[in-house]
């Protein structure tokens, strides 16, 4: 049977562009469908790009702030001017991801919404394409939960903050999770009074818990954070809206300009017709793939957000990769999450890698071996005075990596240097070989992977012959 293409990548964000031009640089015939009329996906348009501008703008009025305390006026001028660059940034990376990129690499573009007819078919807005096979990359959308008068309000969500063109004079914004707390404090920054409410016991729930205590901490200096609070009802207001919740039992409300929805992701697969091609989804409607990223239909691969496997662009360009490897080269690369770290570009940073203390706990027990440093000991954040954090990271007694965590300033460049070790396949104790220049940041690191030969030299017979060498022949 004879194709119009090789391949078919449905979806032009970070995962699907990485497929398409891996593909088509092997040589591949390759169909790439986007419906909008942008390549980039939510990573450029609604998620990293502007969220990073947004926080770097929003830094910058905080340390203003900080010389020579801000008015109204001026916040209201420096919110509408860290919204501009916001719109700069993201159509500086614009250019770079532009479709004459692609149509360059000899990829076909087309701009609609794809469908499937069957597993080699898809309806392309009035066109038809066959391809070998098809690469689904159509990515997630904000998931918006069923409160009561959700639907009467005018709530905005990742798609549409960047968008904002007036401060608010308040906001409050409903999950604390990543997206909820990198935005909470950018716009607190901004000179906007913000209020986050938390269904769960603590915020960013998936982190370190002695990570996140510290992050709640230090957050909560700007932004008013509410944990257990479950938002019963939302309703229009005299000046935006009023949010009805229960903490501890207790029945409240506040009143905001702006209500943010933050509350975790669901996939983009409402218009795929994916049971015209018999394609599987789990129980949240992501869709289900095994370790290569194919489908239950062999010739069809997902991945990035709507395989829910770990929503991080990153992730959906290691799975590109991947899949780029397995539908052009006939290979079947297993893909693995365990060596995959994030950031959560709060400030301080918090950076992540494997798994927390409380689940290695659970796993290695008694062995697992814990060191930690707090930034307040080391020389460089001594120096700058940004003194709050701490560097944790957990590996078996041989000193292999299993969890690394950090919360301090810029720690999601600085503690990648663990991330790296790891990958590399080398212990933790390696680190303290490495001369670092002093003093990086990264120093910081050293230092906790010196505390792994303190703690076996103290417990070792090798260090009471040393100090009976030392005491009586020296
Ligand atoms: C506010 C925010 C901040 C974030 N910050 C970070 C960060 O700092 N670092 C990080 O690693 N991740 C971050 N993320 C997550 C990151 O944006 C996503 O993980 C990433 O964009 C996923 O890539 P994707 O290719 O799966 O989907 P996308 O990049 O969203 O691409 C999917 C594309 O498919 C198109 N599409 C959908 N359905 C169809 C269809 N039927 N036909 C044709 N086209 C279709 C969509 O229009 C879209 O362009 C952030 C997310 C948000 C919301
Ligand atoms: N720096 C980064 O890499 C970055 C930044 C932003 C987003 N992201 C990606 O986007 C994903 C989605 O982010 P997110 O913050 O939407 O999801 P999330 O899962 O991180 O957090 C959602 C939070 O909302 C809470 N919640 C859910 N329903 C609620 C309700 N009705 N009332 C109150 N709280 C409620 C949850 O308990 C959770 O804490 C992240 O998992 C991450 O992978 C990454």
């Amino acid at each position: 049977m004879s194709f119009d293409y090789q391949i078919a990548v449905i979806g032009g964000g970070s995962g699907g562009l990485t497929v398409a031009a891996g593909a088509a640089s092997f040589g591949a015939k390759v169909a790439l469908i986007e419906r909008k009329s942008q390549l980039g996906g939510d990573c450029l348009h609604y998620g990293c790009m502007p969220s990073k501008a947004l926080i770097q703008g929003a830094k910058e009025v905080y340390q203003a702030n900080e010389i020579s305390t801000l008015n109204d006026q001026e916040y209201d001028q420096l919110f509408e001017s860290t919204m501009k660059r916001v719109q700069t940034a993201v159509q500086d990376v614009q250019n770079h991801d532009s479709k004459e990129r692609f149509i360059n690499l000899g990829i076909d573009i087309y701009e609609a919404e794809a469908a499937f007819e069957d597993e080699h078919t898809l309806k392309v807005g009035d066109q038809t394409i066959t391809a070998k096979r098809i690469i689904i990359s159509t990515g997630s959308s904000p998931l918006v939960p069923p409160i009561e008068g959700m639907d009467s309000i005018d709530y905005i969500t990742n798609e549409s903050i960047f968008s904002l063109k007036k401060r608010p004079q308040s906001l409050a914004v409903i999950g604390g999770g990543i997206i909820g707390l990198e935005l909470s404090q950018a716009m607190a920054r901004l000179g906007v009074e913000v209020t986050v409410l938390e269904g769960a016991e603590r915020i960013l729930s998936k982190e370190d818990e002695e990570i996140a205590s510290t992050a709640s901490h230090l957050i909560s200096s700007s932004v008013h954070l509410m944990t257990n609070a479950v938002v019963d009802k939302v309703e229009r207001g005299e000046n935006g809206a009023t949010i009805h919740y229960t903490k501890d039992g207790q029945s409240s409300q506040i009143a905001a300009e702006q209500v943010l929805v933050a509350t975790g992701r669901t996939p983009n697969t409402g218009g795929l017709n994916l049971e015209a091609a018999g394609i599987d989804t789990d129980k949240k409607g992501f869709i289900a793939v095994d370790k290569s990223l194919r489908t239950n239909k062999r010739q069809v691969y997902a991945v990035g957000d709507c395989n829910g496997s770990m929503p991080f662009t990153h992730v959906a360009g290691m799975e590109g990769k991947i899949a780029v490897s397995n539908a052009v080269f006939g290979l079947s690369r297993k893909v693995s999450y365990t060596k995959v770290p994030w950031v959560v570009y709060t400030d301080p940073e918090i950076y992540h890698l494997g798994m927390t203390e409380q689940d290695a706990r659970s796993v290695y027990g008694d062995s697992l071996m814990t060191f930690k440093t707090k930034l307040e000991h080391n020389d460089r954040f001594m120096a700058e005075q940004h003194k709050e954090g701490l560097v944790k990271v957990l590996t078996t007694s041989s000193g292999k990596i299993v969890g690394a965590h950090a919360i301090g300033d810029g720690a999601g460049e600085w503690m990648q240097e663990v991330g790296t070790v790891q990958a590399l396949n080398k212990k933790f104790q390696s680190i303290s070989n490495i001369v670092h220049p002093y003093p990086a940041k990264n120093n910081v690191v050293t230092q906790t992977a010196d505390l792994y030969w303190r703690e076996k030299l103290f417990n070792s017979p090798i260090n009471k012959a040393l100090s009976w060498y030392v005491q009586n022949l020296r």
